[in-house]
């Protein structure tokens, strides 16, 4: 899955490339808005939820008809999240940098948004700047090593932070040397899609306390939400089990419990 994923991507950054550069994308980002702090919003005393805007998953299809990306933000930015986590891909998750920005420049949001994508280029985190996006997904896994050092360098360059995706002990150790500040720990295997909370106590021990942790995906009710907590984890990310009911506020609240 996740190696056609990055495929198709490539394919997809360069033809992007071709109509619209990156000079072009500079451009754009002088005129964006300064970059709002997504580590900060995250360093809360309590857990922090990233609420994502996922309209469908490659293994549940659309997730809900009728769905207004932008409102679903702004019931979000009410409910109290920290962050706001949007979908950049198209063709798997039928997001685009044009719903990133709608929602980033959108004056009833004010939390931090992250871009979230495959990424595997720096034009890729200039599209996510160039989209008034504050934070981006790096995924361990479809990086070489230099190449994670590098775009970890850039997103920070351009003032915006990275949450960098892992899913076993290399990926997390590699993350760490790569100088990542911010790590989440995927509690789905994206080959499998199976969601496993042990792998992510594991893992989590590997962290030291100066790293902002994340926990992703399969987390649904209170329980695990006190689970993730009881962990130490610093902050959730958060789509399906939010996007799918009728009453979202309700739902955020039901399992935060503020
Ligand atoms: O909808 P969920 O199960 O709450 O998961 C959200 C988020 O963690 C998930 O969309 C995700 C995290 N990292 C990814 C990488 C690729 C695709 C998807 C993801």
């Amino acid at each position: 899955m996740l190696d056609d994923i990055v495929a198709y991507k490539k394919h997809e950054t360069e033809s992007k490339e071709k109509q619209l550069t990156i000079s072009q994308l500079k451009q754009q980002i002088k005129k964006a808005r300064s970059p709002r702090n997504f580590k900060h919003a995250l360093s809360g005393a309590n857990i922090s939820l990233i609420a994502e805007v996922k309209k469908k998953s490659p293994s549940k299809g659309i997730l809900k008809e009728n769905f207004n990306h932008l409102e679903i933000a702004k019931l979000y930015q009410k409910a109290g999240v920290s962050a706001i986590s949007v979908l950049g891909d198209e063709h798997f998750f039928a997001g685009s940098s044009e719903i990133v920005r709608s929602i980033a420049s959108n004056s009833d949001i004010s939390v931090p948004v992250m871009f979230k994508d495959f990424i595997a280029s720096e034009y890729q985190l200039y599209e996510a700047r160039a989209s008034n996006a504050d934070a981006v997904l790096l995924i361990v896994r479809i990086l070489d090593q230099n190449t994670l050092k590098d775009l970890i360098a850039k997103t920070h360059e351009l003032g915006m932070s990275a949450l960098v995706e892992t899913f076993d002990e290399s990926d997390v150790k590699r993350a760490l040397e790569a100088g990542a500040e911010i790590i989440g720990i995927n509690n789905r295997d994206l080959d499998t899609f199976k969601t496993d909370f042990e792998k992510t106590r594991r893992l989590m021990e590997l962290i030291p306390d100066n790293i902002i942790t994340v926990s992703e995906s399969g987390i649904h009710t209170r329980e695990d939400v006190l689970f993730m907590e009881s962990l130490g984890f610093n902050a959730m990310l958060i789509g399906e089990s939010i996007i799918c009911q009728e009453d979202i506020p309700g739902k955020i609240s039901e399992i935060m419990m503020d």
